[in-house]
């Protein structure tokens, strides 16, 4: 344990000079930093170039960080790529803790992502998915693109609550997200070494193979990152010009919003197509509870228990934001002995802790929704478990948001279709590839045939 207050001193994987344990990321830090946790325990440090990030990887200690020292790791480190491409913390979710970050809040929430506000958007979900529905049945027994499906409505609904309209050819936001989400996603790399020009540097190394291992994934993340930023941040200004609205709070809505929320529905309907029996299952439930209507209503929803351990189950194993939003601390803070100074980054991993064998079981790693029918344990902020959403002061707004949304979706997806996944997907045998990135989804887009019941 540590003795000199001004340094940490945590178990902590060898580190290299400059770069420190970047090259131990991989293409998904969630399951590289899971892997090291493994040997390193739930609470370790690692460096990404010349800083310091406290990784948490269990149920225990997320509790200790965003319940016990909530106030004190309630502030997001500045990264450059967020001060360039996010407007250095104007932002809800980047801003630093204090007034302006609290303030900006609870305008997101009363604007928008209340239950009042939710409740009031019902017709704008009610039509768009009534127009992916005729989307669907006009391509069923196709094989046809639902990742794209899911993605379009996701954007649709969200721009219409947004900023009032869709947006349809003048700004590619599936494009736009795609690029967004993976640069902030690149770990502000960029930031964590002291100047740019270690992009060279690990070129270098990558080309020559110098040190005896081998960096593809960042050396090209940072390339894009440099060369992309500037282009994403002109399509956010066009929005905002034309909408003439502030920038305040609209990233968080698209970066947090959009890329997140469909993530989720694509997951869901990789699971269920993987495990034919749940699809049944649900499809059971919400057709019995909605015989004879043509749509599921919301108060139909609420009787659906199967749906929502759907969901619950889908969040454990596939949390669409696997390492939260970093945090920082703002104070010294002593946790299960080990100091920690002022200005540490901590990261969170859900994804880990969603899989802990400790918690859920030795069938961890399985699609079992039937774990949730008889379990109180919700991803509401108060069951460190499950902390899809985070916890604590910084904990999403916009969970009921969220979760209305894809509870709709669902439920009308499976009540007024059959879904199979073409004969020639190898997917079920072989897995399926992530994507990289901040929000992880399907590296590759999910393809299925719908056929009317
Ligand atoms: C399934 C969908 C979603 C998931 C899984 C999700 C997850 C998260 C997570 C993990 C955080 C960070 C929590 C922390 O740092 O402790 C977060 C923060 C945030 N999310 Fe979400 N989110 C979702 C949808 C949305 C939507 C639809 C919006 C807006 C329309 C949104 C807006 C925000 C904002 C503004 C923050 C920052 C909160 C703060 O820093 O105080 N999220 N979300």
């Amino acid at each position: 344990k540590n003795s000199n207050p001004g340094s940490i001193t945590f178990p902590s994987p060898p580190r290299l000079p400059l770069i420190g344990n970047l090259h131990q990321l991989g293409r998904h830090a969630h399951r590289s930093l899971c892997s090291l946790s493994h040997c390193y325990g739930p609470l370790m440090l690692v460096h990404f170039g010349r800083i310091p990030v406290l990784v948490v990887s269990s149920a225990e200690m997320a509790r200790d960080v965003l319940k016990t020292h909530d106030r004190v790791f309630a502030s997001r480190p500045r990264s450059k790529i967020t001060k360039k491409l996010l407007y250095d913390g104007c932002d809800v979710a980047l801003a630093p803790y204090g007034e302006y970050w609290r303030q900006m809040k609870s305008v997101c929430v009363l604007s928008l992502l209340s239950n009042k506000m939710v409740r009031s958007f019902r017709d704008v979900r009610d039509e768009e998915i009534s127009l992916m529905m005729k989307k669907i049945r006009k391509s069923s027994s196709l094989r046809m693109n639902l990742s794209e499906i899911l993605m379009s409505l996701t954007n649709d609904v969200i721009c219409r609550v947004a900023l009032g309209r869709k947006y349809g050819g003048e700004v590619n936001f599936k494009e736009l997200m795609k690029r967004l989400t993976r640069l902030l996603g690149a770990f502000s790399v960029g930031s964590t070494v002291p100047c740019l020009a270690w992009i060279d540097l690990l070129l270098a190394i990558q080309r020559e193979k110098s040190v005896g291992f081998e960096i593809d994934r960042l050396s090209i993340k940072a390339i894009i990152l440099v060369k992309g930023y500037k282009e994403i941040k002109f399509i956010f200004i066009d929005v905002l010009v034309y909408n003439r609205s502030s920038c305040f709070g609209l990233q968080d809505i698209f970066v947090g919003g959009t890329d997140t929320s469909y993530a989720l529905m694509e997951w869901v309907m990789t699971e269920l197509l993987h495990h034919p029996e749940c699809l049944n299952r649900l499809q059971e439930e919400v057709r019995m509870i909605c015989k004879g209507k043509p749509r599921v209503s919301e108060k139909d929803i609420q009787e659906m228990k199967y749906l929502k351990a759907v969901i619950k189950e889908t969040m454990r194993l596939h949390p669409p934001l696997p390492l939260m939003v970093p945090h920082e601390s703002t104070q010294d803070v002593k946790l299960r002995g080990y100091h920690i100074p002022a200005g540490t980054e901590v990261m969170i991993n859900a994804w880990a802790i969603g899989r802990e064998a400790v918690t859920w079981g030795p069938d961890a790693e399985e699609f079992r929704p039937e774990r949730h029918l008889d379990s109180s344990v919700d991803f509401r902020g108060q069951d460190f478990e499950l902390i899809p959403f985070g916890a604590g002061r910084r904990i999403c707004p916009a969970i009921s948001f969220a979760v209305v949304l894809n509870e709709e979706v669902l439920a009308n997806l499976v009540h007024q279709f059959d879904w199979r996944l073409p004969v020639e997907s190898t997917e079920v045998r072989t897995g399926v590839v992530e994507s990289t990135g901040i929000a992880v989804h399907r590296m590759f887009p999910l393809y299925a045939i719908a056929s009317t019941t």
